[in-house]
């Protein structure tokens, strides 16, 4: 579309617009790139590097998930980049379900949009709607049920035992969970699981106004996966400066030098995993 200063561009969406749908929407709607360079053969803004990889929508190859009913899976970050863990994209269709993931590999799922139910062996069924995730250890028997439709981020890792700790059932939802402390920087944080030594990996989620950006250009031991669930801004991974938005997936190997900086009129928003609680010898 043309704006009245005659430069080309995509038809955004507008300030009303954005609020009337519902949270992390343009997670399953990404602004894909402006509608001229979208048809022009090859390109993408998906990057993969030694030490990082930046995965965008029109980048995605989904195939049916093997075990998983009526379910489409896209793999963004795998062992295979030298991660220790898998993320995933399920996205399920009406009538479907999940399968269990490997023997000793923990499993943590979050719900993108639509809703599925829990059911384990002993408890009762839960309903897992937008914002709402499951944390489930390592061989506990459950089953993710869709009736409709629903995408779930899903992260699972071969469980790294420490002593006797064992984890347990986590289920809540992020608008419930407390602001943390973040001394020396601005962002809000939230975590979606306990700080406890049994737990070998954390969710958190981090909020930025646009404007705000890490205080510290990151370099640690911990690996990332990222979903940028809100919001667009630049991440600087390494010696390059990526421009992100909501739908995006990050990988951060150990050691990347990380950092961003929020943008635009709406707040950043991203869920991180990062590994914990685990000598990296
Ligand atoms: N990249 C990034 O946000 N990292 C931090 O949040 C962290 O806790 O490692
Ligand atoms: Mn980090």
């Amino acid at each position: 579309s043309k704006s009245d200063d005659g430069f080309c561009s995509a038809p955004s969406i507008t300030e009303s617009d954005e609020k009337t749908k519902p949270i992390y929407w343009k997670v399953t709607n990404p602004t894909l790139s402006p509608s001229h360079l979208q048809d022009l053969p090859g390109y993408t803004r998906s990057v993969y590097k030694r030490d990082h990889a930046l995965i965008t929508p029109e980048s995605h190859v989904f195939s049916p998930l093997p075990d998983w009913t009526n379910t489409l899976g896209a793999y963004l970050i795998t062992p295979a980049m030298g991660s220790h863990f898998v993320m995933y994209f399920a996205k399920m269709k009406e009538m479907s379900s999940s399968d269990l993931p490997p023997k000793d590999t923990e499993r943590l799922v979050f719900v993108v949009d639509g809703a599925v139910t829990l059911t384990n062996t002993s408890s009762s069924s839960t309903k897992l709607t937008v914002d709402s995730y499951a944390y489930l250890p390592p061989n506990f028997h459950h089953s993710l049920d869709c009736v409709e439709s629903a995408t779930l981020v899903v992260f699972e890792r071969r469980y790294e035992r420490l002593g006797s700790h064992t984890t347990e059932l986590i289920v809540g939802s992020t608008d419930k969970k407390p602001l943390l402390e973040t001394p020396g920087e601005v962002f809000e944080l939230r975590k979606l699981l306990p700080v406890s030594l049994a737990y070998d990996f954390n969710i958190h989620i981090m909020d930025f106004q646009p404007g705000e950006f890490l205080n510290v250009k990151e370099v640690h031991y911990n690996q990332h996966g990222l979903l940028l669930l809100e919001g667009q801004g630049i991440y600087r991974l390494g010696d390059n400066w990526y421009p992100v938005q909501a739908g995006d997936v990050i990988w951060m190997a150990p050691f990347v030098p990380q950092w961003y900086a929020a943008l635009g009129k709406n707040r950043s928003r991203y869920l991180l995993y990062k590994d914990v609680n685990r000598n990296p010898l």
